[in-house]
């Protein structure tokens, strides 16, 4: 298991403040960020190529904190693979190793275990220059894993590749992680590639880490205005706590000329009291377009209106939706081939209760109200 314990670091004008997280052995978590959140940076303490001014970190319940990197046992492949050009992919692989430890007699079996697991073995004798990008990446991992690391690091591994090699690579690594059971953390940008290989999500933003949890819950219940916005939901609503008692809280939407009750076990763990300003959210995905005899909760509520826009994407449609006698849009993603019927149409959606999240306002952050 990896535990960080309130790591903390200064350079230049970044501070990362207090970050305490723990991945379980063999488990594979993402952290997100926008750039210049400290991802890297964090990737780096872990690593050890830098020393965080205070706070421990632990593989294993051993303190890495102040051992060395080369006697971290950690496998890193850093966004810059730093292949090295004179040496065959099978030598590179083997240079995994031997920057490590003293050379083995197995170690020759375990380097062709790792070109067999990632689908090298027609390359393995050709020199980098010679490798397509997606290609380069496979070496880069198979050397990261070479010495049997107890963690694997990965700094935005598929950043460089286009669309067809990442998805490849995806369905390579995941089985690659799950075969060798080794612990992951992986940096990316995309929130598609964090939600498929990360159980569970960091969020960090200016050197903060707002929120840790399984996928589902992160991406469905940001726990902060900054993560919503972070993760791209565009229907962020200010409301204000017009009640609060044992069961949750009861909010006004002035936007939306709504009043709703949010239950507390949707609230997060955020201390909310009656009169606080708050802004709920909702994406897109989980409102509902609502057809004439489908049966809803009578609970949820329902607004009319009319679609003022409609995007096409490759799986689905996106749907501006402005409802009358208000100035707000919301947003609604649904099946693709719905656009036909819903042109210029009067319709009506439904708020799925359950599906809102409830973050609070500091002051100094901005909504439209
Ligand atoms: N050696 C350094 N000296 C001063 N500032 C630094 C140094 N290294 C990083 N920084 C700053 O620290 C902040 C965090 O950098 P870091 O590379 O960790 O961010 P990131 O989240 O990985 O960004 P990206 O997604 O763009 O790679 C940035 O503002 C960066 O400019």
């Amino acid at each position: 298991m990896l535990k960080l314990e309130g790591i903390t670091l200064r350079t230049g004008s970044f501070t990362l403040n207090p970050l305490s997280l723990e991945i379980h052995s063999g488990e594979c978590h993402a952290l997100l960020g926008p750039s210049g959140a400290g991802k890297s940076t964090v990737l780096e303490l872990i690593v050890g190529f830098r020393r965080p001014a205070a706070g421990r970190i632990f593989l294993n319940g051993k303190d890495l904190t102040q051992v060395p990197v080369e006697r971290r046992d950690v496998g890193y492949l850093p966004q810059q693979l730093a292949i090295f050009p004179h040496l065959s992919v099978k030598e590179n692989i083997m240079y995994g190793i031997r920057c490590r430890r003293k050379p083995h007699g197995n170690d020759w079996a375990v380097v062709e275990s790792l070109i067999d697991a990632l689908d090298l073995g027609d390359l393995k004798d050709r020199m980098p220059a010679n490798l397509s990008g997606g290609e380069r990446q496979r070496v880069a991992l198979a050397r990261a894993l070479a010495p049997s690391p107890k963690l694997l690091i990965l700094d935005e591994p598929f950043s460089a590749l286009n669309e067809t090699f990442r998805r490849e690579l995806w369905g390579l690594l995941k089985s690659i992680q799950q075969r060798y059971h080794v612990t992951t953390l992986m940096v990316t940008h995309d929130l598609e590639e964090a939600f498929f290989f990360g159980e569970k999500i960091h969020i960090l933003i200016h050197g903060t880490l707002h929120q840790s949890g399984p996928r589902r819950e992160v991406f469905d219940r940001p726990a902060t205005l900054e993560a919503a916005r972070f993760l791209g939901i565009p229907n962020l609503f200010p409301a204000m706590v017009i009640d609060k008692h044992d069961h949750g809280i009861v909010v006004g939407l002035k936007s939306l000329g709504l009043q709703l009750s949010i239950d507390r076990n949707t609230l997060g763990n955020a201390e909310i009291k009656k009169g606080d300003s708050v802004v709920l959210g909702i994406r897109p995905e989980n409102v509902v377009l609502h057809l004439s005899g489908q049966p809803c909760s009578q609970n949820d509520p329902r607004l009319k209106g009319e679609v003022v826009e409609m995007v096409e994407g490759i799986h689905d449609l996106s749907i501006s939706f402005k409802p009358y006698d208000s100035d707000a849009v919301i947003k609604v993603t649904t099946e693709r081939h719905r656009s036909e019927t819903l042109h210029h149409k009067k319709i009506e959606i439904i708020l799925p209760i359950d599906r809102f999240f409830c973050v609070p306002l500091n002051r100094n952050d901005c909504t439209e109200e």
